[in-house]
């Protein structure tokens, strides 16, 4: 009997909690519905292509060249509209002017970084390009800041120029490797201001560790592998020896080289300072203010920043002057009238250098031109929001990644007619250099976030296409019947995008002009 009565009251005691347990889960439902309710109530959800289900948009986005087809849909839905990749949406800004609003007038809540689920398997938490917005991100941004803001990047100048120089030299010497001899360039100058590190001759292994790294990394955080990442977060941790075990397979090869990546240049760093060797270079410089250099966790945080500046700056200033080369060979008057320009400026005898920068203005729109013409980073790096926003009646929930078309502002007819042609003219009002016309600085993005590295990466590209025009011609390749390659770009496709290696033809623009001549004509520096 007490056994029965013992089951029946806790059976429904049983009964009651379960009673007890779904009042408060359909309460906390409603609750939710209407808070969502609530916020969404406060501007309408934002327009945009229909998405299929499960897959959303990503079969109508072009693989090669996403920023084209969210340029059409900015055409099609407006300034500001939104995509689904998978499961996750994407909010695609279309203009520089909602750009401008939205990350840098209301900053505070466009600074964040969408979390990207492959990061720090990938061994890629020291990045501080995808730092969440935050104190270790302020942090990162204020050390970064010492070594590269505008008058501190005015001390890279002698290195930038000496550099600049070589690379016409090994140019002369070599010509058929130009695409090699680019990369190592701008590797050198970054190598230099971070470590104070000579590369050594042919392929470096400090490099080749960042290569390995940045190549592997920049699969996972492409945002069609994240979002598999994101929605299938078990792929990552499959046994490697599991067919479809790609994924981890990958992140652990990448852990190991981003491992390698942002300790090994900075122990190299440590043992010159503990042999005396002094430097000004940025992690040499931290390893002797005594108050910091032995606190562990500042010690990661400058190892962290400075492999953040090798990957920042690497790529994007070798894809700049890569497609520098290609305008000039596809565009001899241009190359010709800015030889003209760099000649009767600088003569013949001497090479130019920075105070020669004012004095060139056909040769500033020429960069100009390049950067908007060929954006190296053409959705910027994805921001997100902090908090919830209403945009012009459009209501943008907390966490939305927003995504700023930095190429389809560059292209838009309004601003830029004629768009896809090389015209640096366009920058020019009565003679003069319009400083009105050019928006291509928005190549660096946009706010709290805008390229840190700018001011190197622009006098980097300047020196370099200066002392190219002032020595050298691009010209189209030949073939072996004496007839122009002509060239058919074709572009990479990921957080960067650049020329694929072309044929061209490089060589001095006068006959006198050997290695010897060069060699010293060099030592002005
Ligand atoms: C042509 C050359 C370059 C271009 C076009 C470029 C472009 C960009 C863009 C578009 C962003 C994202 C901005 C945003 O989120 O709105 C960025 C971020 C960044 N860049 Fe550059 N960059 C260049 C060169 C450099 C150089 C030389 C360095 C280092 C010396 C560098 C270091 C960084 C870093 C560390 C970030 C992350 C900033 C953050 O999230 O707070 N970049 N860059």
């Amino acid at each position: 009997m007490s056994s029965i009565f013992t089951d029946i009251s806790s059976s429904w005691s049983l009964d009651t909690s379960n009673l007890t347990v779904g009042a408060i889960v359909a309460g906390l439902i409603v609750l939710f519905k209407l808070a969502k309710a609530r916020r969404e109530s406060q501007g309408f959800p934002l327009p945009g292509p229909t998405p299929l289900p499960f897959v959303g948009n990503a079969l109508s986005i072009r693989a090669s060249e996403p920023w084209v087809t969210y340029a059409e849909w900015g055409s099609r839905y407006g300034d500001i509209f939104k995509t689904r990749m998978l499961s996750e949406d994407t909010i695609i800004i279309h203009s520089e002017q909602v750009a401008k609003t939205l990350l840098e007038h209301r900053s505070s809540v466009y600074s964040d970084r969408p979390h990207f689920a492959a990061r720090l398997p990938y061994g890629w938490g020291f990045h501080f390009a995808w730092e969440p917005y935050g104190e270790r991100w302020r942090l990162q941004r204020k050390v970064f800041h010492q070594f590269f803001r505008e008058e501190a990047a005015l001390e890279h100048r002698p290195i930038q120029l000496q550099k600049a120089r070589q690379l016409v030299l090994d140019l002369v010497n070599d010509p058929d490797n130009h695409r090699f001899h680019i990369q190592r360039h701008v590797d050198s100058i970054i190598m230099s201001i971070l470590y104070d590190y000579e590369l050594s001759p042919g392929r470096d292994h400090f490099v080749e560790l960042f290569e390995c790294g940045a190549t592997i990394a920049m699969e996972g955080l492409l945002p069609e592998n994240s979002a598999i990442i994101t929605t299938f977060p078990f792929v990552l941790n499959l046994p490697t020896w599991l067919p479809g075990s790609r994924f981890s397979r990958r992140a652990a090869l990448s852990k190991e080289c981003a491992d390698g990546m942002v300790s090994a240049p900075f122990e190299y760093s440590r043992k010159r300072e503990a042999d005396g060797i002094a430097s000004s270079a940025m992690i040499p410089s931290f390893l002797r203010s005594e108050k910091y250099a032995k606190d562990p966790s500042t010690i990661q945080l400058f190892k962290d920043v400075a492999a953040s500046g090798f990957i920042g700056g690497g790529e994007t200033s070798t894809v700049s002057l890569y497609s520098f080369c290609l305008a000039m060979l596809q565009n001899l008057d241009v190359q010709k009238r800015a030889q003209a320009e760099v000649d009767e400026v600088v003569g013949l005898d001497r090479l130019p250098n920075f105070d020669d920068r004012p004095h060139l203005p056909y040769v500033e729109a020429v960069l100009r031109e390049t950067l908007r013409l060929y954006p190296v980073v053409p959705l910027a790096v994805a921001h997100a929001t902090v908090s919830d926003d209403v945009f012009e009646g459009y209501f943008i929930p907390k966490g939305s990644t927003v995504v700023p078309n930095i190429w389809a502002m560059l292209h838009n007819p309004d601003v830029y007619p004629e768009p896809h042609s090389f015209k640096p003219e366009r920058y020019f009002k009565d003679g003069k250099l319009d400083d009105e016309v050019s928006t291509s600085h928005i190549g660096y993005g946009f706010g709290r976030r805008i390229c840190p590295g700018r001011y190197t990466a622009d006098a980097s590209i300047w020196v370099a296409m200066v002392t190219i025009l002032s020595t050298l011609t691009v010209s189209k390749a030949l073939d072996d019947k004496g007839r122009e390659i002509d060239v058919d770009p074709k572009f990479t496709c990921g957080v960067t995008s650049g020329p694929l290696p072309f044929p061209c033809k490089i060589v001095p623009r006068r006959a006198d002009f050997d290695a010897e001549k060069f060699s010293g004509m060099m030592k002005d520096i």
